[in-house]
């Protein structure tokens, strides 16, 4: 996948090729990034990417014409891609838009600046505004990461033959399921019995019985959206019972 990034800032996607699946995943091939940044496509002696807003007021605003040049660039060079502005007034982004995002040939991610874009480029240029949370960042460029990591590791092969994004918190609607390592043993904190057993069919049925019941208690939300088989309902009862006893 091909992901085009609009920033004033390209130098801050440097971590993106350091080390871990995101970089394992640009050097293989498997996902690729291009940086555009609208000051050179400024025009003028001073190149200015940001003015003062209209109607007085704090803070600056980014200006259209560097915008919506790097942005045409971008689209030049990604055909079928789709721009997406990242603002705190954006569509909030959960797990279920990263999957959806995956399956796009590419993206052309804008990532604002100060007090924001032109507001006339939300109407000629962009095609979806996208918000990683109600907060307010001081720039784009962490949640163009984020939304580039959670997209990357869905892509096939990128975490590996090893294991598959689709045991993660919310792949499947619910929370992970907690887990252990060496040692059996922590100053007297001990590793469930059942993961010591050999027998993977009662881990299976303890992991989605953690899943359930975690998701039950920290985000009952999220549960209120699923559909619980039989089984999974005496696993969430046996959980919960369990609990009050
Ligand atoms: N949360 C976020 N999710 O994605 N981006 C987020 C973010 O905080 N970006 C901030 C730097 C920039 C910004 C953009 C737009 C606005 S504005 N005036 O539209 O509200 C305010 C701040």
């Amino acid at each position: 996948m091909r992901f085009d990034v609009i920033t004033l800032f390209p130098e801050q996607f440097r971590i993106l090729s350091g080390e871990g699946v995101v970089a394992r995943a640009l050097g293989s091939g498997i996902a690729e990034l291009h940086l555009w940044n609208p000051r050179d496509f400024a025009l003028g002696a001073h190149r200015r990417v940001d003015d003062r807003p209209y109607g007085g007021g704090p803070g600056m605003v980014m200006l259209f014409e560097p915008l919506a040049a790097a942005i045409a660039a971008a689209r030049a060079a990604s055909p079928g891609a789709q721009v997406a502005y990242l603002s705190p007034q954006g569509r909030t982004l959960d797990q279920q838009a990263m999957i959806d995002f995956a399956s796009a040939p590419g993206w052309i991610l804008l990532a604002g600046r100060y007090e924001g874009i032109d507001e006339r480029l939300l109407a000629s240029c962009i095609d979806q505004e996208w918000s990683i949370g109600d907060y307010v960042l001081s720039g784009g460029e962490l949640p163009a990461m984020v939304v580039m990591d959670a997209v990357i590791r869905l892509l096939p092969g990128a975490l590996g033959h090893e294991r598959s994004a689709c045991e993660d918190s919310h792949m499947n609607g619910l929370l992970d399921c907690p887990h252990f390592s060496r040692p059996e043993q922590i100053d007297g904190l001990r590793v469930p019995e059942v993961l010591l057993s050999g027998d993977h069919g009662a881990i299976a049925r303890w992991r989605r019985q953690q899943a359930l019941g975690r998701t039950w208690l920290r985000r009952p939300d999220l549960l209120a959206k699923m559909t619980l088989d039989n089984d999974e309902q005496q696993l969430l009862q046996d959980f919960i019972q369990a609990r009050q006893a």
